[in-house]
């Protein structure tokens, strides 16, 4: 078990510095999205008044009350509304700011009605594009070439997809044109996979990995160290593993359902990171010691790209559509929301201003209830840690601490807030990149609190 203490967070982060991360996100991201939204729909004057006063008020206004009626403007006052009318976007949390332009872009575009808008995606046909994409197919045919690899290798595999997934981040992109076309750095800044391969609700869908001195490993600055690649071993756990699940098989018995256990999947985003994530679940529902998982989504159309319950749909029709073993998976996914095995939760905090800290107490309940909760991407990284300017050395643990269950983050870095980092990992960073390590979306981490 992990010592932690708990400990006090630097000041959040507001958006009002020129040239940082966070002012260039209100300045140029958010008018970008409002401009491809608005390109990409048919709304009639009503909505283009409203996306152009929407625009207006982010670039010199203020932060504006919801409009009277609003089916959620008790929610929004509880997350704080009242304090920050009359500010400048600027002023306020930066994750707050955000948070309420999605809101009030879906209020432009008439997503949350009445009237025949309602309930229309703005971002969905970047979305479906990016599903379409001819990358997508070949990450699916992919999967085909790794159906009869060892159990651990797979579970390897399908752990590394669904964190490099996250780059699938389309409000990233388009604020970043070359995001895309950057090459990934290989080795993680902070590398816990090891030790979650032995936490009991994983240990035999990760058989075969090596737990190494103390279960853990750091990766130094593009070290490449310390991702434990031993793609090629079939090790006697691998194959110890293999047998039981197929002796199970045999008997007619579904694997890895005994133990009554579940885990939480806070997802991030549509497409192609959410392909990896479903995969990643059917892999740990069917070789794991956990019998549900609860796929957590955000109850609307948010940051561009998060994936909310028509974006499941979407994922699971695209796998079953795509033929070999991605076309298997889709199947048993979509047999394991019939059976209740995989449910989906679009729970409202999911879509909050707020830190994870703060969540309300259904929540705090069901992520306690969780053998494990798998934290998806940057944005739920920034919750769960506090959007603070955290000395990166600051033990993952401690500010985690709060947090009722044992819970990993796998992330890409994407915005300056991190934690847990060792010095030296930090200062080879440092020395390599400057500050870029921490926003360019090139290097990530898989990080476990038990
Ligand atoms: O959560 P995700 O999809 O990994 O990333 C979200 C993101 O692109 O948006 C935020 C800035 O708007 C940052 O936290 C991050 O860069």
């Amino acid at each position: 078990m992990t010592r932690m203490r708990r400990i006090t967070a630097p000041p959040v982060i507001l958006g009002n510095e020129p040239g940082s991360f966070p002012h260039s996100v209100l300045a140029e991201r958010h008018p970008a999205i409002i401009r491809q939204v608005r390109d990409a729909f048919p709304y009639g004057p009503e909505a283009h008044r409203a996306l152009d006063a929407l625009a207006e008020s982010c670039a010199e206004g203020v932060i504006e009350p919801l409009p009277d009626g609003a089916h959620d403007r008790h929610s929004w006052q509880d997350w704080g509304l009242d304090a920050w009318v009359g500010r400048s976007w600027f002023d306020v949390p930066w994750l707050w700011s955000e948070s309420y332009f999605y809101r009030r872009l879906l209020d432009a575009v008439g997503y949350f009605g009445p009237g025949p808008w309602a309930g229309i995606d703005p971002f969905r046909p970047f979305k479906l594009a990016e599903l379409d994409a001819a990358e997508t197919d070949r990450e699916l045919t992919a999967l085909d070439s790794l159906a009869d690899r060892p159990v651990g290798e797979r579970a390897r595999a399908l752990l590394h997809g669904s964190l490099w997934g996250n780059r699938a981040d389309l409000g990233f992109r388009l604020s970043d044109g070359e995001a895309e076309g950057r090459a990934a750095v290989p080795g993680l800044v902070a590398d816990d996979s090891e030790a979650l391969w032995t936490l009991p609700a994983l240990a035999t869908a990760g058989a075969g990995a090596d737990t190494g001195a103390g279960g853990r490993t750091r990766a130094g600055a593009g070290s490449g160290a310390g991702t434990s690649d031993r793609a090629d071993e079939y090790t006697k756990a691998d194959a110890k593993a293999d047998a039981g699940q197929d002796e199970k098989r045999d008997r007619g018995v579904s694997v890895g359902a005994s133990s009554g256990t579940s885990l939480c999947l806070v997802a991030d985003n549509a497409g192609r990171e959410l392909i990896p994530d479903l995969l990643l679940a059917a892999h740990l529902l069917d070789h794991g010691q956990c019998d549900r998982v609860v796929l957590h989504v955000k109850p609307y159309p948010y940051y561009v790209s998060d994936a909310t319950t028509a974006d499941v749909v979407d994922a699971l029709r695209k796998l079953t559509g795509a033929g070999g073993a991605a076309a298997e998976q889709g199947r048993r996914l979509w047999a394991a929301m019939a059976d209740g095995v995989l449910t989906v939760r679009a729970h409202p905090f999911s879509a909050a201003p707020l830190p994870y800290a703060r969540m309300p107490d259904d929540l705090r309940a069901e992520f306690a209830a969780a053998a494990l909760t798998i934290v998806k991407g940057d944005l739920n990284y920034r919750r769960l840690v506090g959007d603070s300017r955290w000395d990166p050395t600051t033990p993952f643990a401690d500010v985690t601490a709060y947090f009722p269950g044992p819970v990993v983050a796998l992330r890409t870095l994407k915005s300056d807030v991190i934690t847990g980092l060792d010095a030296a990992t930090e200062a080879a960073l440092a020395a390599a990149e400057g500050q870029r390590w921490r926003t360019g979306g090139t290097h990530a981490l898989i990080q476990l609190r038990e």
